[in-house]
Parts: C-alpha cells; structure tokens; sequence
C-alpha cells in the first residue's frame, strides 16, 4: 500500500503553476481524460466562438469574411499562437493541412535541400503514417530509407544522409529523443532534421530556434485542444524558408494568389509550405482553443507534467502489480504520456474506459496514460490509480466484454 494519500494530492494540484487551468475546459463529470495525447479536451469557450464565427462571419458577411474577418491570415495566426511553444519566431510557423500531409510537404522540401544525397533515416516504431509518408516520398524522389535503432538514431547516420526524420517523443512508449544533440549530430554529416512533434507541442516544450532545428511538423487535435482533425503546424528554420520546394504548389503558396499568374512562384518565408483554400471553421476553431495557453510559462508547463507523471508511476508502481513500465524514468527521456506493458492491457483499459477513466491501449500489449498538464490534476491520477486496484482486484479486465477487437481508438 502507497503512503500516498488523496490528501496529498490535493496538496501537490493546490501548489501547482497550473492550478485553475482546468477550469478553462468543459470536461464531463465522473471522467478522469488521460487520452490529450489523442484527442485533446475541449476548451469551454470554443463553442461560442465557433458558433459566431458560422453566425456571424460566414453567415453574415458571407465572402467579404476574407477580408472583414481576416480568414486571409488564419494560417498565420494560428502559427504565431503555437511558436512560443516549440521555439519559434511568430512569423516561422503556419498551419493548414493535415499532419500526414504536412510530413509529406516538408519531407520533400528537405529531401530537396541535399539533393545530392540519397537516405532518409528514420526510426522503426515511428507512428505508422511517418514511416508511411516516407515510403510514399522515397518512392516518388528515388530514395532509400534507413531504418535506425531507436536506441542510437546517430549510428546511422553518414554522408549518404540527406534527412535524419524523426518523432521528438515515442506515439507508444512516450519516449523522447534527444532533439538538439541528434540535430547536431545530423548536421556534422551534412543532413537536415525533420522533427515530427505531435506528442510533444502543449505539454513538452521545445527550443527549435536553439536546437538550431531545420524542419518540424506537428499536429493541433493532441495537447493543443484543436478539435477532432484539427490542422496541422509546419515550421522551418528562417535560413532555409526561401530554399524550400515543397511539392504541392498550390495557388495558396504563391507569392501573390490574386493576381492569379500563370506560373508558380513560391511565397517568401513559410507561407510557400501553404497549399489551398484555408480551413477556416477548423482554424477558427484551433485558434480560439490555443487561448487556454495565453500566460502559461513553457517551463511551469514541463514541470507540471513531469510532477504528473512521476506520480502517476509511483502510484501504479506502489498499488498493482504486473504492469512494466516503458516510459522512461529519466526527466530527459519522457514525453508527457506514461505507458504499461500488460498481458491483458486490452481489457484494463476498456474496463478503466467503463468506469470513466479514459486512456486508450496500444498493440500488442501496452496501456497509455496521457497526461495533459492543463486540465489533469493529481486528483485526478489518484483517482484513476483507485480505480485500477478495483479492476485488477475485482478482475473486471477479464470480462469475456472485453475480449480484443479492432478499435478506432
Ligand atoms: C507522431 C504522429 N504523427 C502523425 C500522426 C497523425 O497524422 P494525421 O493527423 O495525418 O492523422 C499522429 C497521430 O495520429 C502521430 O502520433
Ligand atoms: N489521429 C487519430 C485519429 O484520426 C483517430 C484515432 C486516433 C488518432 C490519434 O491521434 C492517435 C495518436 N496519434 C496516437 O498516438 O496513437
């Protein structure tokens, strides 16, 4: 039995930088949300501005919304409210297509830069549409991919090395790499990195500007609260915006769209990695959501979670047995997610999902627990963690309801 007690948590929520965030989301009653690095909760006030921007903006002023509502820099907006999270400059970032998109966009952009160089390295158990994407790539531009070993991503790299893409925290285990030491390492070989940073932006801050980064993709659904298939963010280095040739050259990535010119001429800065028409509920949406993070110091952000994941291992660790821990303990190494091998993974979570504790599960055999620092308390952990010791005690994860079957989840 843990000599941690509920009182306790309410001790560490009450001392936490954060507290009060969570009064900023519409979270249903009777449910523990440990699924943000899925589908992030949603901000309370997200449906009024939604709802007024379909009244007023496209229902009123119908087309002129281009212009009287600004749609025309939606994309940029919406960049500039993610940059202090990953590092970046305002004007560096812009969003508009989906992640698997995106990655495919920016892959061959930076492919591009090395032009003379054949390999793309990335990381065997890299979410699937990653290793997808650049497979679609490699086939399309005539590369080879080198598949790395996840423990050391610089063994494979050498001067046939044109990108080093990689995904800054692990989809499974939640993992993280070491995003400004292989970017050095990258570039000591001449590479260029891709960082894909859906499981890091809104819980784990990075520096891309420091790291001396060149490209990073990331989606908006996860820690940033977007909605359901919220747009992807796109940054890239400001040395090398005017280089890149990204290869869907779409009327929204000309230098100058209204004076619709025959040929194509790439927009200064990121606004060239910009394709079509830009969505605007779905920005609008996004936009209005990233306000949660207004006044939230990236550092209070970091410290929250990883207060939040330590003690989510040491209450896992202290009152049940038989899960093995995959995320790593070390500080440096671990996302903002804490993940459990368990034979009957599968069934601990749908019997947690029933109770009202939502996290989701992972083939083969792994439970993942996101923590999204601005709406998960300690509270809440201690809460999910009584409720786990009730389903292994009671054997609830047994129940032939919860034999395995597809999932969307
Ligand atoms: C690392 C990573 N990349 C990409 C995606 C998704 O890509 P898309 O938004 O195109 O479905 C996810 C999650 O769905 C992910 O975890
Ligand atoms: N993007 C998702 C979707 O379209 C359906 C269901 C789940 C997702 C996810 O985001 C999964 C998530 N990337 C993961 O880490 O597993």
């Amino acid at each position: 039995m843990t000599h941690l007690t509920r009182e306790d948590a309410e001790a560490r929520d009450a001392a936490s930088p954060l507290r009060g965030r969570r009064e900023l989301f519409d979270l249903p009653d009777g449910v523990v949300y440990l699924c943000g690095n899925s589908l992030g909760a949603l901000p309370r006030h997200v449906p009024d501005r939604l709802a007024a921007v379909v009244r007023r903006e496209w229902g009123s002023e119908l087309v002129r919304g281009w212009n009287s509502a600004d749609w025309t820099h939606l994309n940029a907006r919406c960049g500039a409210r993610i940059a202090p999270l990953i590092g970046a400059a305002p004007e560096d970032v812009t969003v508009g297509d989906s992640t698997s998109v995106t990655l495919f966009k920016a892959m061959v952009a930076a492919a591009r830069l090395r032009p003379d160089r054949r390999v793309v390295v990335l990381e065997p158990t890299t979410f699937p549409t990653d290793g997808y994407v650049a497979q679609g790539v490699a086939a399309l531009l005539d590369l080879e991919l080198r598949w790395c070993d996840p423990a050391d991503p610089a063994a494979s790299l050498d001067e046939d090395v044109a990108v080093l893409a990689l995904t800054h925290v692990d989809f499974r285990s939640g993992a993280m790499f070491d995003l400004p030491g292989l970017t050095a390492a990258a570039h000591a070989v001449g590479a260029v990195t891709l960082w894909d940073l859906c499981h890091s932006t809104g819980a784990v801050p990075v520096d891309l500007a420091a790291a001396d980064a060149d490209l990073a993709v990331g989606c908006t659904y996860k820690y940033l609260n977007g909605g359901p298939g919220s747009p992807a963010f796109v940054w890239a280095a400001p040395r090398l915006q005017d280089s890149l040739d990204q290869p869907i050259t779409g009327w929204w990535g000309h230098a100058a769209p209204f004076e619709m010119h025959r040929d194509f001429e790439p927009a200064p800065g990121i606004q060239r990695m910009v394709v079509g028409t830009p969505p605007v509920l779905a920005l609008s949406a996004l936009e209005s959501a990233l306000e949660v993070f207004d006044g939230v110091a990236t550092a209070d952000l970091r410290a929250a979670s990883l207060a939040l994941t330590d003690h989510l291992v040491e209450l896992v660790e202290s009152r049940v047995d038989g899960f093995e821990l995959i995320t790593p303990r070390e500080h440096e190494r671990r996302g903002s997610q804490v993940s459990f091998r368990h034979p009957d993974a599968y069934g601990v979570v749908q019997a947690l999902i029933a109770r009202g504790v939502v996290g989701d599960f992972r083939t083969p055999d792994v439970a993942r627990f996101g923590v999204a620092p601005l709406y998960v308390r300690h509270v809440d952990l201690w809460d999910a963690v009584e409720h786990l010791v009730t389903v292994m005690e009671s054997e609830e994860h047994l129940d032939p309801a919860y034999a395995r079957r597809l999932a969307v989840t």
